[in-house]
């Protein structure tokens, strides 16, 4: 089985790319950054580390990587091919991944009659959705038809504290050992894809609100607060006594 995910940041190999293996998957990296495919490349495999107290890890194999800037076309063919696309960019770089995709899907259209999901996993609300709607803004009527009969974009919740790091290994990642990957099962083409890990759900906006609203409430009112008090980073916000009741009041105004 082969999946392509966009994205070999933090969440892209300490997440999504380890469940993918984990379930049995070939994962092609389509990322902007020649350095980290390079090295997925050379190596064919990386680490991931679970941040406990025994610090368990997981050697990731069974992945390639390529530049999208440098081999478009390479993304293109992969996609044509692939058995599940998945994101993990950033918000605003959906719309910039849309061209590949859209190219990737038509060709898949002309040489693979199999239907195919796009999972965007990233912190927002509706984030296949809006892949969905800048794929589309490239289609005409006749296209969007083929599409949507071939092509699932279900939303998805996606939950693992991934910080950023620098490790002597570029491709290692320390993950934290919770996850949660929520998908919307009714958005779904074709088979439902078995991922352990994923839980399919009917309707998934208590899962993403859920998500955004408790987890990164926590994260964001320390920023904001911490900004207007004038501090650098959010460490030095944390240890204002102030700031701290603040976060305690917001996260008790949503249990
Ligand atoms: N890190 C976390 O704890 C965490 C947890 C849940 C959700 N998220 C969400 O997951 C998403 C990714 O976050 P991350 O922490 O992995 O970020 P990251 O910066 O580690 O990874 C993003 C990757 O996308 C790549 N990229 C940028 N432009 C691209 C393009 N045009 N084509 C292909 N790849 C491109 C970057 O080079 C980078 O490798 C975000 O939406 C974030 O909000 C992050
Ligand atoms: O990448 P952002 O800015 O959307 O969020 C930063 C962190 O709060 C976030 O990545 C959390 O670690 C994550 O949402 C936990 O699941």
């Amino acid at each position: 089985m082969q999946a392509v995910h966009f994205g070999a940041g933090n969440i892209g190999r300490g997440f999504i790319g380890t469940l993918l293996y984990q379930a049995g998957y070939h994962t092609t990296f389509v990322d902007v950054n020649e350095a980290v495919i390079a090295e997925i490349n050379r190596k064919k495999q990386y680490e991931v580390v679970l941040a406990a107290e025994q610090k368990e890890s997981l050697m990731v194999k069974n992945v390639s990587g390529i530049n999208s800037v440098a081999k478009p076309e390479a993304v293109v063919e992969a996609i044509a091919q692939a058995d599940i696309i998945t994101t993990a960019v950033g918000p605003n770089i959906l719309a910039v991944i849309s061209e590949l995709i859209t190219e990737g899907l038509r060709k898949r259209l002309e040489t693979n009659q199999q239907p195919v999901n796009i999972i965007a996993c990233e912190n927002m609300v509706g984030g296949s959705s809006l892949l969905k709607e800048k794929v589309y803004a490239r289609l005409n009527d006749q296209d969007q038809a083929a599409f949507s009969n071939h092509f699932g974009f279900p939303n998805a919740a996606v939950d693992r504290i991934v910080p950023n790091q620098t490790n002597e290994d570029m491709l290692t990642v320390s993950v934290e050992p919770y996850f949660e990957w929520v998908v919307e099962k009714p958005a779904i083409k074709g088979e439902i894809p078995v991922i352990p890990g994923i839980t399919y759900v009917e309707d998934l906006a208590p899962y993403i609100e859920r998500k955004l609203f408790t987890v990164n409430t926590g994260h964001t009112v320390p920023a904001y607060v911490g900004h207007l008090l004038g501090y650098e980073t959010i460490n030095e916000a944390m240890k204002d006594e102030g700031v701290q009741e603040v976060i305690e009041g917001a996260l008790g105004g949503i249990r």
